[in-house]
């Protein structure tokens, strides 16, 4: 029997009720400048005052009601069978890029020594350091000439981002195939979540996009606008095949969504999601970056005849008609991040101004850095819950970023 609503998320805004996060470990102790561009990172963040940003991020939702839980919790709860445990390490090692089989073996014996399974979690999420494993320079030639980098495993610095490797949709998962090497790792903890969790293994999730896809899709670009129209972001993390192939999924299913808009957005690293330049804070209102405000190009896809088809048109508007049109509503404001001002706009685009976390219509959790769009969300009627956002922000990524909903009040 499939549990009822372990997963329930059908818009935006509806109040949030479960939410998943992950705390910044010591993967962020294990950035380096020379690794910053190919982990995704701009600086490298003081983890120390990163975990207080983030624990007041968490108590804001809990003291709002929220039931906040942690990947790296549910990812060891998941493993607790010897069997899953073992396959789920030789997965991680096999997507590591460990050169070679001796090496692979004494990685599996290191995070195999670990006392529990949290812990173990917790060093693969961090990366490994040369020097944690001795004697790892005699297992073969390759390792006895190999260049000074100074890990054996990446780190993943980028988990605290919890919103992109997988998104909740209705009742179901897009388990993302990931732009990145470095994030389509972070992957595989929500495969075991969703497959072996007590809390998940028996609801029969329906899984609406996989990981073993080879085109990408990444969680910041998909948005739940209501339970007829979902929007996503063709983007620098994006292809458009991806939307196509969730959509089919999606259709082929027993759910409410009728339509799905694909964002054609710019394909870089300011506008790197359509939550980087685009979110809900109420029925009628979002914050926007205001170069996106268009005339954009979006494509909607429809249910076929057939099932397995999908009708979809294009079309160029600007971004206030199109969300007017869809959300049949006669007038949508649209809050400028930085209020317009080239200056402001730019600074604060930069640091997630307008990545801001709906936990219910019209009240929003934003970093505290971005104030004159802040102001102004204030003065369109927004509630605001501000967090501290010195370090987290280095990540480039907000509150939105920075959570994925499970379970979130359908709106009336
Ligand atoms: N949805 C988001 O915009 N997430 C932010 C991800 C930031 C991370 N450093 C990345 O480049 O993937």
């Amino acid at each position: 029997m499939a549990k009822e609503n372990v997963l329930n998320v059908y818009s935006e805004i509806g109040r949030l009720k479960k939410v998943l996060l992950h705390r910044p470990g010591k993967e962020i102790e294990n950035l380096t400048p020379d690794l910053m561009d190919r982990l995704l990172f701009d600086d490298i963040p003081y983890l120390e005052v990163a975990r207080q940003e983030h624990d007041a991020f968490a108590d804001i939702l809990r003291n709002n009601g929220v039931e906040v839980v942690y990947l790296e919790d549910l990812a060891a709860e998941a493993i607790a069978d010897d069997k899953i445990k073992n396959q789920f390490v030789d997965e991680f090692i096999k997507e590591a890029s460990i050169q070679s089989e001796k090496k692979r073996e004494l990685v599996k014996e290191y995070l195999l020594s670990f006392s529990t399974n949290r812990e173990m979690v917790d060093k693969m999420m961090e990366g490994i350091r040369k020097e944690e494993i001795k004697d790892y320079k005699k297992t073969s030639l390759a390792d006895m000439i190999e260049s000074d980098y100074p890990f054996i495993v990446d780190p993943m610095p980028n988990l605290y981002f919890t919103r992109d490797p997988f998104a909740t949709i209705g009742g179901g998962v897009s388990l993302n195939h990931m732009r990145t090497v470095t994030r389509n790792r972070e992957t595989l903890f929500a495969k075991y979540i969703f497959n072996y969790h007590p809390e998940y293994k028996d609801a029969n999730v329906p899984l609406w996009y996989d990981r073993t896809e080879d085109t990408a899709i990444e969680g910041g670009d998909e948005l739940i606008l209501s339970d007829k129209v979902i929007a996503i972001g063709v983007s620098e993390r994006t292809d458009g095949a991806s939307v196509e192939k969730l959509a089919k999924k999606i259709f082929e299913k027993d759910e409410k969504f009728e339509v799905v808009l694909a964002f054609d957005i710019p394909k870089k690293r300011a506008f790197m999601h359509l939550d980087t330049v685009f979110t809900m804070v109420d029925y009628d209102k979002f914050t926007i970056h205001p170069e996106i405000e268009g005339p954009l190009t979006v494509y909607s896809i429809r249910k076929g005849e057939n099932p397995k088809d999908v009708i979809i048109e294009k079309e160029t508007m600007e971004l206030k008609n199109i969300l007017e049109k869809y959300l049949e509503i006669d007038n949508v404001t649209l809050i400028r991040c930085g209020g317009g001002n080239m200056i402001d706009a730019g600074r604060e685009q930069w640091n997630d101004g307008s990545n801001t976390l709906a936990i219910a219509p019209g009240e929003v959790v934003v970093y505290s850095r971005n104030h004159v769009t802040n102001k102004l969300l204030e003065e369109h009627g927004i509630k605001l819950h501000i967090m501290p956002s010195s370090e987290l922000s280095r990540g480039r990524g907000g509150p939105r970023c920075m959570s994925m909903p499970l379970v979130r009040e359908n709106l009336r």
